[in-house]
């Protein structure tokens, strides 16, 4: 991507035209613009060729709004995996709306894109601030979440049939090319609808956004799961604790809770390949000198050495193959033929950790999310995410968010640092 691809204009339903309100919201916030991206050498060039410096909108409330609060009806949906901070989110969206801007209604959408479609039954939710009081001290989603295509045409008719306004969709990258494909129909029969995402993946891999929420509370469990990991194998004669984690295509949540824990002597991740016999001989090397090792693994890791389903699941993603089991069973099995008996305890704790409530940092910043999401759609802003960079909330249009996963870079800081933590991965090859 050309660094001047991220100087744009988000996307308007037209003219600021009604006056704000505004009511509890303490200051507003001009056009600012949080520069892409930090690597001087970019903007050294583009300075050079007198090209401006490509930037994202600053998110946050502004003088003038598009919608007018005391007709506006919303809607929320959340769709693909679970995420800890979902119900944050949704409950600082209808908090905003209804305290910042008077908007007293929204409906919750069930179970992802099938509730904005009439042929599977789900009725609404209203969410009024009584019925989310105590959301975030919930993991899940209130509304519920669903994988698999959905007919656009239908969703849009049930937005323009229930008179909605604002849609936030709540989701990854699925899930925000679902509310472009919904903002391009809205856009062919000339509504006025904003459709505004909110990033959600706990893989933390939306381009162009530097965290995701829930990925903090994740990380922090995935901690917990290494730390047992490391008691078994301290436990044991030749003991390996090996810890699968989420992260289908990016080994984000891998490679800081391998950070996170120091004990971490092997972090695999799906970004650099490696082989068995290379993790074996290392492996080996590694417990013949100190009499135990663990093992952290992001289930897109190694996907040549395992058989893969052919499938995909519902909304067309692929299915890995088990890494985890993989290794539980190859790497006793292997040891024991070159002489070395071990005892491997395998914890797999995926599911437990996306289902958290979120930690406090992930709750303000689900919080904040939340807000610009709200501020964002009332000035009519649409086809866009709220993003974080440099730590400023930002305005991101999705096809810069939503078409190309983020992944660690191998060679770039935060790999050099999972590199001097392990001392192993370039020798697996
Ligand atoms: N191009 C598209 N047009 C319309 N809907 C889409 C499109 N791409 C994905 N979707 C829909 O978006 C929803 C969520 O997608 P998906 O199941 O891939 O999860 P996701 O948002 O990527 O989250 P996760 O990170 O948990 O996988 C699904 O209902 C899927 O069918
Ligand atoms: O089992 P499910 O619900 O389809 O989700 C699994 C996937 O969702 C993710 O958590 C992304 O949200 C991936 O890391 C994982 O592969």
């Amino acid at each position: 991507m050309n660094c001047h691809d991220l100087d744009f204009n988000i996307s308007r339903l037209g003219r600021c035209r009604i006056p704000s309100p505004l009511s509890g919201v303490r200051f507003v916030r001009n056009d600012e613009r949080v520069l892409y991206p930090s690597d001087a050498s970019a903007i050294e060039a583009c300075v050079a060729e007198g090209k401006p410096l490509p930037a994202f909108e600053a998110a946050g409330p502004r003088e003038q709004i598009y919608f007018d609060p005391s007709k506006l009806k919303c809607g929320i949906v959340t769709c693909g995996g679970l995420c800890p901070g979902l119900n944050d989110v949704i409950r600082a969206i209808v908090l905003s709306l209804f305290h910042h801007y008077g908007v007293a209604t929204v409906f919750g959408f069930r179970y992802g894109y099938e509730g904005l479609t009439h042929r599977h039954g789900h009725r609404p939710l209203e969410l009024t601030p009584r019925a989310v009081a105590d959301l975030h001290q919930k993991g899940g989603t209130l509304l519920g979440s669903s994988r698999g295509p959905q007919d656009v045409s239908e969703m849009v008719d049930t937005l323009e049939r229930m008179n909605v306004g604002i849609l936030f969709a709540i989701g990854g990258d699925g899930t925000l090319r679902g509310a472009q494909a919904v903002t391009e129909e809205i856009g062919r029969r000339n509504l006025k609808i904003a459709v505004i995402g909110i990033p959600k993946t706990i893989d933390n891999d939306i381009s162009n956004v530097q965290n995701s929420f829930g990925f903090e509370t994740a990380v922090s469990e995935a901690r917990t799961a290494v730390y047992s990991a490391n008691a078994e194998a301290e436990g044991a004669r030749n003991g390996i604790g090996l810890v699968k984690l989420m992260g289908r295509e990016s080994g984000f949540i891998a490679a800081y809770a391998s950070l996170a824990h120091s004990e971490v002597n092997f972090c695999l991740v799906p970004e650099v390949p490696f082989t068995l016999d290379g993790l074996l001989a290392a492996l080996k090397r590694r417990i013949e000198s100190r009499g135990h090792a663990v093992i952290v693994v992001a289930e897109g890791a190694g996907q040549d050495l395992v058989e893969r389903p052919r499938e995909t699941d519902a909304s067309g993603n692929v299915r890995l193959g088990d890494i985890g089991i993989f290794l539980r069973d190859m790497i006793p099995a292997r040891l024991k033929n070159l002489g070395m008996d071990v005892t491997l305890k395998y914890i797999d704790p995926s599911y437990t950790i996306r289902s958290m409530p979120a930690n406090a940092h992930d709750s303000v910043f689900c919080l904040l999310l939340g807000h610009h999401a709200v501020h964002a759609g009332m000035t009519g802003r649409t086809n866009m995410l709220v993003g974080f960079w440099k730590n400023e909330f930002t305005h991101v249009p999705i096809p810069l968010a939503a078409f190309e996963r983020k992944r660690i870079d191998p060679e770039g800081r935060l790999w050099s640092n999972v590199l001097a933590s392990t001392g192993q991965p370039k020798e697996m090859m």
